[in-house]
């Protein structure tokens, strides 16, 4: 999945920034640059035909001051262990900045799982989190979906786990089917959060978000729930696109229409649906003329070739790292407002806490009362970044990205002093 740049260095880079912000030392950069550890697992698979595949898979581990390792596991033909390390780093700022009591991780197969069958897709999965079963642990680091797994993939990482350690330990992964401990309310978490955020945003910025016209790109998990709760929170959601391509309608899309009629013709593709204008690239769709711009698929989409042409006035990150900070700096400086992904796209992990608490706590928690916990702590996080930024920072200067990390690499780092570390 890794784009043509290295979204590690990127990463490096937003530190660097923070790190010197904050006036810390080299070395405190230096711990922080790089993971506490990193587990490479070769995964052999004998195909159905016979035929022996080998595959390699990562966990990264990258802090653990405040917390189990959190993160989720992502299986793609591009990832590589570079973006898996900058995913790493990017989760442990988000925990650190959502406040849940979570240091980073992030794990990932290099494999297009849309070629596998469902035994090679299982036995694939069980290896690799008995590869890394060592390294994990409910207490010690705590993996979830991301990009192409799913609640099944959660079922087989749970029972390879609970076979290996004699002992039924739900707690181990978050983003599990119902029947193993896992909450309705995952499934559409991240999403939940991204519009919920966009909306106070644009009560900042246009007084509100009824009418607002909005691109999303990505009509997987995220992009999903984000276009229908935008949908439901009166937005104009006039452009939506995946892998293949996008869709244009300056009418408006309803999400859950297009999902009904793509699925019913047995596709996952938005250009399988047959009522809009015009089909866009996925280039396009980032250079609409829009109030609001949701990039939900992958990294690395808005950069120096195409910064000029974003006409967004405000930018929610659902995906991790769409943004290279290039660009980014272009569009600080043009007044564009990002909402950075360590806030935006943090209900995933916020409900992924929940979820664990409550397999701890042997299940209390209704449904309602997590998505009210996640709408709540949603709003609160944005305001309180945002209020940093307008109240303690030059926002000429910093945008909220640099407020996002202020607080959350301030935290870590107060957290690595108290245990004696630096
Ligand atoms: N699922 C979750 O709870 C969370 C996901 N994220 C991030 O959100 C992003 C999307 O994740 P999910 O929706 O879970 O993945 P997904 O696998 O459900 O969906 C990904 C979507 O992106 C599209 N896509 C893939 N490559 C593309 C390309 N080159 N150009 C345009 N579209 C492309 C796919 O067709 C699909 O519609 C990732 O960056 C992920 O790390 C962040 C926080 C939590
Ligand atoms: O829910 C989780 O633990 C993982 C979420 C995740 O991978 C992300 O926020 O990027």
């Amino acid at each position: 999945m890794a784009t043509s740049k290295d979204p590690y260095l990127e990463a490096k880079k937003q530190l660097r920034s923070a790190v010197d912000i904050l006036g810390y030392s080299d070395e405190i950069y230096e711990m922080l640059s790089t993971p506490e550890r990193i587990v490479q697992v070769k995964i052999p698979v004998k195909m159905d035909d016979g035929k022996l595949k080998i595959f390699t898979g990562w966990r990264v581990q990258h802090n653990s001051a405040l917390g189990p390792y959190k993160g989720g596991v992502r299986y793609h033909p591009e990832t590589n262990l570079s973006e898996v390390m900058a995913l790493a780093m990017w989760m442990t700022w988000k925990n650190s900045l959502a406040d849940i009591p979570y240091g980073g991780a992030k794990g990932g197969i290099q494999v297009d799982p849309f070629q596998l069958s469902p035994r090679e897709l299982e036995t694939l999965s069980r290896k690799y989190f008995a590869g890394i079963s060592k390294f994990v642990g409910v207490d010690l680091d705590v993996p979830a979906p991301d990009v192409n797994t799913n609640p099944q993939t959660m079922a087989w990482f749970v029972d390879e786990y609970s076979n290996r350690n004699d002992a039924q330990l739900f707690g181990v992964v978050t983003g599990k089917p119902l029947e193993l401990g896992g909450l309705q309310t995952r499934i559409f978490s991240t999403g939940l959060g991204v519009a919920t955020v966009a909306k106070q945003a644009a009560k900042k910025i246009f007084g509100s978000i009824e009418g607002r016209t909005v691109a999303v790109q990505g009509f997987g998990n995220v992009g999903f729930y984000t276009a229908k709760f935008l949908n439901e929170m009166g937005a104009k959601v006039i452009a939506i696109s995946d892998v293949k391509g996008g869709i244009y309608s300056s009418k408006g899309f309803d999400a859950d229409e297009i999902k009904a009629t793509i699925s019913k013709k047995g596709s996952m593709f938005v250009t399988d649906y047959p009522n809009y204008e015009k089909k866009i690239s996925n280039e396009e769709l980032l250079q609409l003329n829009v109030d609001i711009l949701v990039p939900a698929a992958i990294e690395n989409v808005i950069t120096e070739e195409n910064v000029s042409k974003i006409k967004a006035k405000l930018i929610v990150e659902g995906a991790n790292g769409p943004t290279a900070p290039e660009a980014e700096e272009y569009l600080t400086k043009k007044g564009v407002v990002i909402v950075p992904d360590t806030l935006a796209n943090s209900g995933g992990v916020i409900m992924s806490h929940i979820e664990w608490v409550n397999n701890r706590m042997g299940g209390w928690i209704t449904e309602d009362e997590a998505r009210n916990r996640l709408i709540q702590k949603m709003e609160n996080n944005l305001d309180m970044i945002w209020n940093f930024w307008e109240n303690k920072l030059d926002h000429e200067k910093y945008n909220l990205r640099m407020a996002a990390y202020g607080i959350a690499v301030d935290k870590v780092v107060r957290a690595m002093k108290l245990r004696g570390w630096i």
